[in-house]
C-alpha cells in the first residue's frame, strides 16, 4: 500500500485549520500536507504537527494574488522578485515545519503572452528554487494543473512538466503528479505514471469528475494504487480531494480498504 498524506487544505475542512492535523492523525494518516500555510505563524502550525505526530511532507511556495485569480507566480514574467521573495519565505516554514518538499505553480498564462518568454522565466525560477531549497535537503517540484479548472495554466500536461523538469537541468527538481489533473487532461494515467517515474517526487489525487474521493468516479483507484507498489515508487501519495459528505472521516473507506 502506498504511503499516504492528507492534504489539510481539502481534507477535514470541517474544522479550522490548526486543528485538523490532529483530525488527520486520528483518522490514519502519518503524514500531512496542505497548499499554503502561510495565513498562519509557521510556529503554531509546527506546534500542530508535533503534537499530532505526523509529518508535513509538502506544500507549495506562495502563489500570488490568489482572489484575484492568480495561480502560481513560476511562469510570470516581471514577477520574479516577488517569486525569489516566495522561496525565501516557503523555505522558513519548511525549515520550521521540518518539510522536505516545496511545489512550485507555473501560474496562468497572461492573455497574448509569449510562451517562450514564459517557459524561459519559468525554466529561471524554478534554477533560482532548487539552487536555494537543495543545499538545505528540500525538493523542488513543478505540478501540471489541468485547464478545465484553471483556463490558462501554462504547465497543462505532465508531459510538459517532464519537459521543464529535463531543461531545468536540476538535480533535486521534480514532478509533482497529480492523478485528478491528469486523468482530465491526459489519461492513460498507469503508463504515464511508469514513463515518468524517475522525474515523480510526490503524487496526489482525487476521482474525476468532480475532484471527490476515491470510488466517487471514473479511476480504479484500488487498482492504480497497487500498480504504484508494483512500479516500485516509494514517495508519498497525496489526498487532495473534495469529501463528499459533511466530515471527511466518513468518505475514508478507501483508506480504510
Ligand atoms: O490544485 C492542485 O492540484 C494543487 O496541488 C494545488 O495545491 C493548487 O492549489
Ligand atoms: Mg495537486
Amino acid at each position: 500500500m502506498p504511503r499516504f498524506s492528507a492534504n489539510l487544505s481539502m481534507l477535514f475542512t470541517e474544522r479550522p485549520f490548526l486543528e485538523r492535523f490532529e483530525a488527520a492523525a486520528r483518522a490514519g494518516f502519518a503524514a500531512v500536507e496542505c497548499q499554503f500555510p502561510y495565513d498562519w505563524p509557521a510556529d503554531e502550525v509546527a506546534r500542530a504537527a508535533r503534537g499530532a505526530g505526523v509529518e508535513v511532507v509538502l506544500f507549495n511556495f506562495p502563489a500570488g494574488d490568489w482572489a484575484a485569480g492568480e495561480r502560481g507566480l513560476g511562469c510570470l514574467p516581471g514577477r520574479e522578485d516577488e517569486f525569489r521573495a516566495g522561496v525565501a519565505r516557503a523555505l522558513e516554514y519548511a525549515a520550521a515545519l521540518g518539510c522536505t518538499r516545496l511545489n512550485c505553480l507555473a501560474g496562468v498564462a497572461p492573455p497574448a503572452a509569449d510562451a517562450a518568454a514564459l517557459r524561459a522565466t519559468l525554466i529561471g525560477n524554478l534554477r533560482h528554487a532548487v539552487d536555494a531549497c537543495a543545499p538545505r535537503g528540500i525538493d523542488v517540484l513543478v505540478e501540471a494543473i489541468n485547464t478545465r479548472d484553471v483556463p490558462g495554466f501554462f504547465v497543462d500536461r505532465c508531459t510538459l512538466a517532464a519537459e521543464l523538469v529535463a531543461a531545468a537541468a536540476r538535480d533535486r527538481l521534480f514532478i509533482q503528479y497529480d492523478i485528478y489533473h491528469a486523468q482530465v487532461m491526459e489519461g492513460d494515467l498507469a503508463r504515464s505514471i511508469a514513463r515518468l517515474l524517475p522525474h515523480i517526487g510526490h503524487i496526489q489525487f482525487a476521482d474525476n469528475p468532480g475532484r471527490g474521493e476515491p470510488g466517487s468516479g471514473e479511476i480504479n483507484f484500488p487498482w492504480l494504487f497497487a500498480e504504484l507498489d508494483r512500479l516500485g515508487y516509494a514517495g508519498w501519495v497525496g489526498a487532495e480531494y473534495r469529501p463528499r459528505g459533511a466530515d471527511t472521516e466518513s468518505g475514508l473507506g478507501w483508506l480504510r480498504a
